[in-house]
């Protein structure tokens, strides 16, 4: 099996040892099947300073990012991501994007190797956009301060599809959102818990009895939290007797 390649273009790669150093991607990486790399673009600066940005042209607040230092960084980075002749796409993480949702990740994740483009300040010279990146992708329709925690979300929903990266304990968490709906309520010990019960179906021992009562759970918080993602489903013949259920139970 050949690892994942994940390269980061950033003048914080500090900041990924929460990726490299913790939790099911630093596992990935210590067991082979992710490798992360970061280029800082400081290092291809020739100045005293290290300078990476400057003024914006037609003024305003802020900094831009400068083209060069990034061009190279990235230029390395995309060499790295494309050797052996894998196949690398470059991205830079904006609120301009396109939304990242479960469906993006399982592109993404059929896309080969990345390198990721994480921005600071105002931005990044849009002719660097222009000439070494491929798409753009945002997390969500908000501001932060940089493109690092966007890149590390990225990477983080994308490490959990490598075959192999989830114990065999938690490939079941993915079934409710693999089948675009949300996940049903999770219990474990005690049996009571400050006087609150477990439902007894999940005490039953009967799995496929246990197996429906998920589904449906699933299915009502869907419906009831995000019935926008049900209008985009293509129902199983079980999923749609399991909706008419809970219909029928909550106009009772
Ligand atoms: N939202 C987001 N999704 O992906 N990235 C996001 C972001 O808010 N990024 C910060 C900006 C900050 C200025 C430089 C470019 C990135």
């Amino acid at each position: 099996m050949v690892a994942k390649r994940i390269a980061l273009v950033t003048i914080f790669p500090e900041m990924f040892a929460a990726l490299t150093e913790h939790g099911i991607t630093g596992r990935a990486v210590r067991d082979g099947l992710l490798e992360v790399r970061c280029w800082n673009p400081r290092d291809f600066t020739s100045d005293r300073h290290r300078t990476v940005d400057d003024r914006p042209y037609g003024g305003g607040p802020g900094m831009v990012m400068l083209a060069e230092p990034l061009y190279q960084a990235l230029t390395e980075a995309r060499a790295w991501a494309g050797a052996d002749g894998a196949t690398a796409r470059s991205i830079y993480l904006s609120p301009q994007g396109r939304q990242l949702d479960q469906g993006g990740v399982l592109e993404l994740s059929d896309a080969g190797n990345l390198v990721l483009l994480a921005g600071r300040y105002e931005g990044v010279d849009e002719r660097l956009i222009g000439m070494l990146i491929d798409e753009e992708w945002s997390i969500g329709d908000y501001v932060l301060s940089g493109g690092e925690l966007a890149a590390m979300v990225m990477v983080d929903a994308l490490t959990r599809l490598i075959p192999g990266a989830l114990g065999h304990d938690q490939s079941a968490v993915e079934d409710s959102f693999a089948q675009g709906l949300l996940d049903c309520p999770h219990y474990t010990r005690p049996e009571e818990y400050r006087g609150r019960v477990v439902p007894e179906v999940l005490l039953s021992g009967n799995h496929e009895r246990i197996r429906r009562w998920r589904l449906k759970q699933s299915l009502a918080r869907t419906q009831e939290r995000r019935p926008d993602l049900l209008e985009g489903l293509t129902l199983s013949e079980e999923q749609a007797q399991l909706l008419e259920e809970i219909r029928r139970e909550r106009n009772s």
